[in-house]
């Protein structure tokens, strides 16, 4: 929820939409646990698209979770749009959800039983909002379904059902939108219409995107990538080719085995 003062942080830049000042989690109990983020401070500013990418079980997923209140941080504040999300429950921290972020999962996650539309209006429904069909109509417009208003998820096709989803997680217009493997389902064609998407709501209306992929493709849509590797953040790169990005993982998949082959030496 908005940290209990609401307060911004002090230092906060004009136009950031996401911080994270040295954000760890840790999993499991004493003498079992795994340390999925180890002192992760970044910001964002609004409008850009940033990739992160790194080594599998480097903790892009648990990035991705604590920065969108999916899950809290054993350690570190979080601020999106200078709010903090703070640890007062549950309930707050749903409502802060609602409020302010949008999520497009790997698998949809599109409610089965519910229309393309109906799927739409829900995320305006669970914040209190008007349920304004003209707006849902408008977005689901700008994805390329206006004509599959009244279909059911399993009428279309997974491209088709994850720009339902894009428009589901626009809808509310947030302040940031956190993609978890957005076209890990996807073949190639649908998964370029889907970050060409992601891209065009970047540039035409500001959309902050934070997409957590393993393909340097996907990666090269993005203004930016951020490497993780072993919870920590390892590499910056601006203005990402798929050539370039490919070649940094490859760099960094080796040096991990190599400090993981001398940490076990
Ligand atoms: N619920 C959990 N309980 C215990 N350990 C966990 C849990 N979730 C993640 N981890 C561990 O935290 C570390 C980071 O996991 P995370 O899923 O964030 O990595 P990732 O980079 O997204 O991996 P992948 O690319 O394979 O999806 C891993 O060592 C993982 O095993």
């Amino acid at each position: 929820m908005i940290g209990r003062k609401g307060q911004a942080p002090a230092d906060q830049p004009p136009g950031e939409a996401l911080r994270l000042e040295g954000v760890r989690k840790v999993y499991g109990a004493e003498g079992n646990q795994v340390m999925a983020l180890d002192g992760v401070s970044l910001s964002l500013p609004a409008g850009s698209f940033t990739a992160v990418m790194g080594p599998s079980g480097s903790g892009k997923s648990t990035l991705l979770q604590c920065a969108a209140g999916l899950d809290r941080p054993t350690e570190g504040r979080v601020f999106v749009d200078g709010a903090e999300l703070s640890g007062d429950g549950e309930a707050a921290l749903t409502k802060f959800r609602r409020q302010r972020i949008g999520f497009v999962f790997q698998q949809f996650n599109l409610l089965p039983t519910l229309s393309v539309m109906q799927n739409v209006l829900l995320p305006l429904r669970l914040a209190g909002r008007k349920a304004d069909r003209r707006e849902a109509r408008a977005v689901l417009a700008r994805v390329g379904l206006g004509e599959r208003l009244d279909h059911l998820p399993a009428e279309l096709s997974g491209g088709q059902q994850q720009r339902v989803a894009i428009a589901r997680a626009l809808v509310t217009r947030p302040r940031v939108v956190f993609a978890d493997e957005p076209t890990g389902a996807l073949d190639t064609r649908s998964a370029r219409d889907v970050l060409s998407l992601l891209q065009e709501s970047v540039r035409m209306s500001g959309q902050t995107i934070v997409m957590v992929t393993h393909d340097p493709v996907a990666a090269s849509y993005a203004d930016a990538v951020l490497y993780l590797a072993d919870g920590r953040i390892v590499g910056h790169q601006a203005a990402p080719t798929a050539e370039a990005v490919a070649e940094r993982m490859t760099h960094l998949a080796d040096e991990v085995e190599r400090q993981r082959t001398t940490a076990g030496a």
